[in-house]
Formats: structure tokens, C-alpha cells, sequence
């Protein structure tokens, strides 16, 4: 069994540089890996394109990248509670790919089961499908989708155990799970992490072949005080 736990959130994140492209899990603030952002800040990378179903709120989340001017280009589904983001969006400084919430997910699952491209109807007759090859399948029109390239995967989890299984809690399983053995090399941060052996197979939602590193992130209580802002 390959052991694949690291002790630190600095190991885990080991490589990531400047201008390569990070798929991070969460659908709005659950389930995003706030150990790992938080390290991507102190580690003070630039220029990433960021795959992210969200782009996080001005002060948490992936809004901490974009407001030390980290992020070059943000790839979405739904952006829509960030004024920073709005501003370097408008401003020009920050390139936006806004793509369809199943299709951002299925660019991500594609990428993990090694399915190069794919028709979705998703967009077709929109400004999603320019430039994009289309086809007809039983009378409706698709296009064809790519999936994601990216150098890393951050995924959170609840558990996981030390040869990188996961299980996610809930609704924080969201993007993380497709997005787990979608990048080159896949980063698991979780709340809990156990000896190999120590999870119930049947309860495993992603297997250990999927993930390269795993680590045990520390308690983020601002979690909870940034969902309320975020609903005002
Ligand atoms: C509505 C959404 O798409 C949720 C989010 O990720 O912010």
C-alpha cells in the first residue's frame, strides 16, 4: 500500500507554481479546501487559472486569491456574490470562462475517467458553443466539449484514510468528487484521516488510486460566520 499522507498543508501543496491551472472543489462555501487556499496565499503563486465552480465571497474562499491579484483566469459555472470579482472582471484584468454547472462538471469527470471530449446540448445556439465543433444526435443539436487539462486537483473530504480514500459528508461531496483524479496530481485535504483499513468500503465514495496526497486540514470556524455574509 502506497502511504500517501503528508504532514503539513506546505507539503501537500509541494510544486504548485506560477501560471499553472487548479481545479478546487466546493459549491458556494461548502466543501471548499480552506487549508489549501489559505497556503496558496502564503505561498504567494500567480497567474493560475482556477477551475471552481464559484470564485468564493470577497473575503473567504477563492476571494482571497482574487484580492491579492492571484488568479489570471477563472473558469465557473456561478459568480455571482464576489464585488472584486465583478471589478477585475469589468476592469479587464481577470479573464472569465463562464460555462454551464453540468458541463463544468462533466469537463471535471471526463478529465478523471481519461474521456477526452464529449457532446452536451448544454449552450448549443449560445455564445458557449462559438467555435466549438456541433453535431445531431437523435434530432437535437450538441457541442463538444473538452475536458479539463489542469496540473492540480484540491479536493476536501470528511475522511480519509492514509492510502488517500475518501469520504465526503453530505452535500460538501458536490464538485469535489469529480474533480478528484481530474488534474495530474490530486491534493486531498480532509477533517479527519485514519489508518488505511480503518474506513468501511462501502462507505468510500472515492477510491485511494484517485489521489496523490492527503493531509488532515485544521478547523476553519470563519466558515461559518462567511455563509451568513454571503446571504445578505
Ligand atoms: C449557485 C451556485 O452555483 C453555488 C455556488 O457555487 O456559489
Amino acid at each position: 500500500m502506497i502511504n500517501k499522507k503528508v504532514n503539513t498543508v506546505s507539503e501537500a501543496l509541494a510544486g504548485i507554481s506560477d501560471g499553472q491551472t487548479i481545479m478546487l472543489g466546493g459549491f458556494g462555501l461548502c466543501g471548499i479546501p480552506e487549508n489549501s487556499i489559505a497556503e496558496l496565499v502564503r505561498m504567494d503563486v500567480r497567474n493560475l487559472t482556477c477551475i471552481s465552480n464559484n470564485a468564493g465571497v470577497d473575503d473567504f474562499g477563492l476571494g482571497l486569491l482574487l484580492q491579492k491579484r492571484q488568479i489570471k483566469k477563472m473558469i465557473s459555472s456561478y459568480v455571482g456574490e464576489n464585488a472584486e470579482f465583478e471589478r477585475q472582471m469589468l476592469s479587464g484584468e481577470l479573464e472569465v470562462e463562464l460555462t454551464p454547472q453540468g458541463t463544468l462538471a462533466e469537463k471535471c469527470r471526463a478529465a478523471q475517467a481519461g474521456i477526452p471530449a464529449f457532446f452536451t446540448p448544454a449552450g448549443y445556439g449560445t455564445e458557449v458553443a462559438e467555435g466549438k465543433e456541433s453535431r445531431e444526435f437523435n434530432g437535437k443539436m450538441h457541442i463538444l466539449e473538452h475536458a479539463y487539462q489542469a496540473d492540480f486537483s484540491i479536493v476536501k473530504a470528511w475522511k480519509g484514510d492514509e492510502a488517500g480514500n475518501l469520504i465526503f459528508k453530505g452535500t460538501a461531496r458536490n464538485f469535489n468528487a469529480p474533480m478528484a483524479g481530474a488534474g495530474k496530481i490530486t491534493i486531498a485535504e480532509v477533517e479527519e484521516l485514519l489508518p488505511a483499513g480503518s474506513l468501511d468500503p462501502n462507505e468510500i465514495h472515492i477510491p485511494g488510486i484517485l489521489v496523490q496526497r492527503i493531509f488532515k486540514g485544521a478547523k476553519f470556524e470563519k466558515r461559518i460566520e462567511q455563509r451568513t455574509v454571503r446571504k445578505k
